[in-house]
Order: structure tokens, then sequence, then C-alpha cells
């Protein structure tokens, strides 16, 4: 459970204020940006009563705040510019996240953009078509059964938002896990899976816009330096977790 709250700093400032208020929040953001208990902010006024603004900070904890920021040696200059608008708040205080929370649909999954099952199934097949006749790793999946590469399908569908079809058929992220320990991948042949999958991306008709071909790289070398990890001699299993879920990052799907 994280230890993040969410503080919530509501004002009314009457409209000749405001300029005045915004400028000096500008000023006292310097203080909030350099400050290591400070996760973000966002200043938010109203669109229906001008007069209204709702300042949100997530803090790392609500400990870290007030004994932490509060404390420190920022705190003076932040509170110097704010602190003819204290008499202004309507309310203060810091909310925990509940277990209420999500995404709507307004941007779509990876999963999606890839072009849902079909994709995954086509990028697979190609995939392993190109494993099984590479040098470096033919040996590894020596004797593969016929249905891995349908597996891994659903898997990389169920990591890029699609269904939890891994999940409900073959037994989560502890089984695909264990399929990879005390196999001794090296990073030859990590960087050879990591090439054949974008090989077998461009054949298999996966799109190629730079939004997704950067998500999709990213959480193959994730996953690839995972299963070398968990290849090696000293891993452990790893403690139950569900099936990592992928997302767009720093840049989502251009929609023009
Ligand atoms: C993003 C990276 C990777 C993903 C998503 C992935 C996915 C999977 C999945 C889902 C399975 C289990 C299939 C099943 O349930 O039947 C599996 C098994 C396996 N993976 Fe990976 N893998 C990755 C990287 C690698 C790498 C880099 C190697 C070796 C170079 C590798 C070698 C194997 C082998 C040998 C198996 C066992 C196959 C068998 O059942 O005989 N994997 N992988």
């Amino acid at each position: 459970m994280t230890t993040q709250t969410v503080e919530y700093i509501r004002y009314r400032i009457p409209e000749e204020q405001s300029a005045e208020f915004l400028s000096a929040y500008s000023r006292a953001a310097a203080q909030l940006s350099a400050a290591p208990q400070c996760v973000d902010y966002e200043l938010a006024r109203c669109e229906e009563d001008f007069e209204h603004y709702i300042l949100r900070i997530t803090w790392t904890s609500t400990k870290d705040h007030v004994e932490g920021f509060r404390t420190s040696e920022l705190f003076p200059d932040f509170l110097a510019e704010i602190r003819p608008y204290i008499p202004s708040i309507e309310e203060m205080r810091h909310y925990k996240p509940t277990t209420v929370r999500g995404s709507g649909s307004a941007v779509p999954t990876l999963y999606e953009w890839a072009g849902g099952a079909e994709a995954f199934a086509r990028l697979t097949s190609v995939f392993y078509d190109k494993v099984l006749r590479d040098d470096l790793l033919a040996p590894v999946f020596e004797g593969l059964a016929p249905e891995h590469a349908q597996h891994v399908a659903l898997w990389l569908a169920e990591v890029f938002g699609g269904p939890p079809g891994y999940s409900e058929t073959q037994g989560g992220h502890g089984h695909m896990v264990a399929k990879h320990m005390g196999r001794g991948i090296t990073e030859a042949q990590r960087r050879r899976w990591v090439n054949l999958i974008q090989d077998a991306a461009d054949e298999a008709g996966l799109p190629t816009d730079a939004e997704f071909r950067s998500a999709f790289l990213a959480y193959v070398e994730w996953g690839t330096r995972l299963a070398v990890h968990f290849s090696g001699p000293d891993a452990k299993p790893p403690a139950e977790q569900p099936v990592p879920r992928w997302h767009w990052g720093a840049a989502p799907p251009y929609q023009g």
C-alpha cells in the first residue's frame, strides 16, 4: 500500500487578486519542484466560478510533508509567496487514495492499437519460426511445445492491455517466470530475442508508428532483462503478483 497522500487546498480568490495569486504561485512552485517530498502538483481554476482554485499536491507521505517539507529550508520562501492568500483558504487537508481508480477509454490500449488478439497471434507465429531457425536461439527452444507461440501471444496480449487470457488459462505471472528459471539465458541470446521480435513485428504488420514501437520495445527490453535475471543461478522465484500491464509511457498515441 502506498504511503503517498494527496493534499487539496481550495482557495476562493477575488477576481481582482487572481493575477497576483497566479504569479505568486508560479514563484512558489519552484520550492515544490525542488522538494524531494513532493511527487507532483497542479493548480486548477474552476471553469464555472473563476474565483475558485484547487491546488493538488501529491506528497511522498503526510509525515514527509508535515515533518519534512514544512521544516526544510525551502519552506520559508514558499510561505513568503503564499502567505497573503492563507485567509482565502476554504479547505486544506490530506486525502489517501482508495482502490477506486483507473483510466477511461479516451486512449486506446497498446493491445487495441496493435490490432488485438490476431495481431499478437501473427507476431508470435512469425517470431518462433525465426527463433527455431536461429543459430543462437534454436538450442534454447529445442523440443518446443507447438502451443508455446499461442501462450506467449496470450501473455503479450494481456500485458498490453487485452483480456486476461494468460492469467485465466495458463497460471499467470508465477507460471511464466518459472518457465525461465535455470535456463541460463545469455546476453547475446537476449539481444537476439529482442532483434527477432522486432523483425517479426515488421513482418506480422504490427503498427510502425514511433509511439507504438517505442512502448513495445520498452516492454521487450524490460521483459527480456527479467527473463535473463530469472534464468540465472541465484534467482529466487518472485512473490506471486499479477501479470504486468504496460502503458504508452511518455509518448501517447498520435491521434491526429
Ligand atoms: C519479453 C520477454 C519475454 C516474454 C514476454 C516471454 C514469455 C514467455 C512465456 C509466456 C513463456 C511460457 C509459455 C507457456 O506458458 O507455455 C515463456 C517460456 C519460455 N521462454 Fe520466454 N519470454 C521472454 C523472454 C525470453 C528470452 C529472452 C528467452 C531466451 C532467450 C526465453 C526463453 C523461454 C523458454 C526457453 C521458455 C520455455 C519454453 C517451454 O515451455 O519449453 N524467453 N516465455
